[in-house]
C-alpha cells in the first residue's frame, strides 16, 4: 500500500492507495482524518495495513513533522515529504522562490491539473486558512491568496472584541443581511469567504493572457468548503481532498 498524509493546521488527512490495482486518482482503500490530538494521542488508523512507502505534505510545521517521522519510522515506513519546486506533474510554479510556496498548495494545483487538463482554474482551498490560487490552462501555477480561514475569522471577533461571541457556521447558513449577532458573525465571515473567492475568479478571467475561450473553473476543497459553498453565487466545483490526489499524482511520477 502507498500511504498519502496531508497534515494541515488543523486535521491530518490521510489515505492509502492499493498500488497494486493501478487505482484511478481519489481511489483508495482506505482514507480518512485525524485531529493532531488524536494523533499525539497515537492515533495511527493506517498501522493495520502493510504499507511500503509514505509521501507526505506537511504545512504544520517542525513539531509535528517530528512527530510524523517517528510514527512512520516506528512502522519501519520510508517517507518522502513532499517540497514545492519549480515545476511537478504539469505544473509551472511560477512563486518568486518556489520552494516557498505551501506543498499543500502546490499539491492542490497538481492535482486539479490532473483532474482538469487544459483547463484555466481558480482553486479555492478552504482550511485553517483560505487559500485562493490561480493555475492557466497550460498548468502555469501564477499565484494566489492567504486568508484566514472561516473559523479563524469568527474567532478573531470573539477574541478581539468586548461583546461578540464565539460562533461557527453551519451549512445551512449563508451571506445574508443577519437580524442578530451570532448570524450576523457567521454571514460576514462567509461573505468574505465567498467574495474573495469571486473576486478571483472575476479578475482572473479578465487577465488578457489566458489565452483560452473558457472562462476559468472555481474549484472549490477544504474542510470549511460546505459552509462556504452555500453563499458562492458564481459556478463552482466542490473536490474534496485534493492535496491527498495531488501527492497520489506525484507518487506515480
Ligand atoms: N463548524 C465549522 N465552522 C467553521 N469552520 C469550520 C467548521 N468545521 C470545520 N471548519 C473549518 O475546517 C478547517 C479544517 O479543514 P481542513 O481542510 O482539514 O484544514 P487544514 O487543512 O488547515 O488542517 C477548520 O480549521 C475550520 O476552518
Ligand atoms: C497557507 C497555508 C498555511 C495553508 O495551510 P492550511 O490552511 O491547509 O493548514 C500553507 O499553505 C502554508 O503554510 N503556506 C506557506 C506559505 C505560502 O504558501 O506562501
Ligand atoms: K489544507
Amino acid at each position: 500500500m502507498l500511504l498519502l498524509i496531508d497534515a494541515g493546521n488543523t486535521r491530518i488527512k490521510w489515505a492509502l492507495v492499493d498500488t497494486n490495482q493501478a487505482p484511478q486518482l481519489g481511489e483508495w482503500a482506505q482514507f480518512g482524518s485525524i485531529s493532531h490530538q488524536e494523533f499525539a494521542d497515537e492515533a495511527t488508523p493506517w498501522s493495520g495495513f502493510v504499507v511500503q512507502r509514505a509521501v507526505v505534505s506537511n504545512v504544520a510545521g517542525s513539531a509535528l513533522r517530528t512527530q510524523l517521522a517517528e510514527s512512520l519510522q516506528r512502522q519501519n515506513i520510508p517517507v518522502e515529504w513532499l517540497v514545492s519546486q519549480a515545476a511537478c506533474a504539469g505544473i509551472k510554479n511560477q512563486y518568486r522562490d518556489p520552494t516557498q510556496l505551501g506543498c499543500d498548495r502546490f499539491a492542490t494545483a497538481i492535482a486539479a491539473h490532473a483532474l482538469f487538463p487544459d483547463q484555466a482554474f481558480i482553486v479555492a482551498t478552504c482550511g485553517t486558512a483560505t487559500t485562493i490560487d490561480a493555475v492557466t490552462a497550460e498548468g502555469i501555477f501564477i499565484g494566489g491568496m492567504i486568508a484566514p480561514g472561516l473559523k479563524l475569522m469568527a474567532q478573531s471577533l470573539a477574541q478581539n472584541t468586548a461583546q461578540l461571541p464565539s460562533v461557527l457556521a453551519s451549512a445551512s447558513m449563508t451571506a445574508h443581511f443577519a437580524n442578530y449577532t451570532e448570524a450576523a458573525i457567521v454571514s460576514g465571515c462567509l461573505a468574505a469567504q465567498a467574495g474573495a473567492i469571486e473576486l478571483a475568479v472575476r479578475n482572473f478571467s479578465a487577465m488578457p493572457d489566458l489565452n483560452t475561450a473558457m472562462p476559468p473553473l472555481c474549484i472549490v476543497s477544504g474542510g470549511a468548503a460546505k459552509y462556504i459553498i452555500p453563499s458562492l453565487g458564481i459556478p463552482h466545483r466542490s473536490v474534496d481532498n485534493l492535496v491527498l490526489i495531488g501527492l497520489q499524482v506525484i507518487a506515480s511520477c
